[in-house]
């Protein structure tokens, strides 16, 4: 992973090329962590890049923190390829995966296509396997994905579900799960950040997609 330290003035031209105002970029949200853009570099290399917000970590803990989660890949977690870090600023860097995300596919009707429920497990079953394996990797390190949701399930060139954003909440957040979380089923008082993952909300179960399971 290319990094860009403001303190130890290394430099990687991508980056520079990022963060120049002369990089087209189309804002894609505003998250829980900060808005995330949309980035085209020379025309060709489309990016989505993290504006980390409200994260008061040192810039040299965040290093560590993407250096640690780099060394823990999993091909259905997507690894940041970038980051920088100033004391002002943190930016993630990541590819830009154009099949969006579990949730447009619960959500989004596609020209009246089903998503089927043999479709639905298969990525549950990917997802659960990914998250088994990242918890394993980073149990020492206490990192947890912590905001584990739909929206950051994306859709690989091959279709394959990919865990985004792992890693990006602060252990201070992980730690303890407001009771007034929305949607079903979450657990509250959560103490243990690998717990905080499982507790995903329970998007899947809106009225029309059990009505569609009962069809089966
Ligand atoms: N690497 C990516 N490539 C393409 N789309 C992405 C990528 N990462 C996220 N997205 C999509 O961009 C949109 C905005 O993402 P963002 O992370 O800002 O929102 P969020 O997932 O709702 O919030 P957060 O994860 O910060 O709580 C979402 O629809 C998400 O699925």
């Amino acid at each position: 992973m290319a990094s860009v330290d403001a303190d130890s003035a290394m430099v990687s031209t991508s980056l520079i090329v990022l963060t120049s105002p002369m990089a087209p970029a189309e804002l894609l949200g505003r998250g829980k962590h900060g808005n995330l853009y949309k980035v085209i570099c020379d025309n060709r290399t489309v990016l989505a890049v993290k504006r980390i917000e409200d994260w008061t970590v040192s810039p040299y803990e965040f290093k560590l923190r993407m250096q640690r989660l780099d060394q823990g890949r999993h091909p259905n977690v997507l690894p940041a390829i970038a980051f920088y870090c100033s004391r002002k600023e943190k930016l993630l860097v990541y590819e830009y995966l154009q099949n969006g995300s579990l949730f447009r596919l619960l959500h989004v009707t596609h020209m009246g296509v089903r998503f089927e429920w043999g479709s639905r497990l298969n990525i549950a079953a990917t997802i659960a396997m990914a998250l088994a394996f990242m918890h394993q990797e980073l149990q020492e390190d206490g990192i947890a994905h912590g905001n584990l949701k739909s929206s950051n399930i994306l859709l690989s060139k091959n279709l394959e579900a990919c865990i985004s954003e792992n890693g990006l909440m602060a252990e201070k957040e992980n730690q303890s799960i407001p009771n007034n979380i929305t949607g079903p089923r979450s657990v509250t008082n959560v103490t243990n950040p690998f717990k905080a993952d499982i507790q995903i909300r329970c998007d899947t179960s809106t009225a029309t997609d059990r009505k569609a399971g009962s069809e089966q």
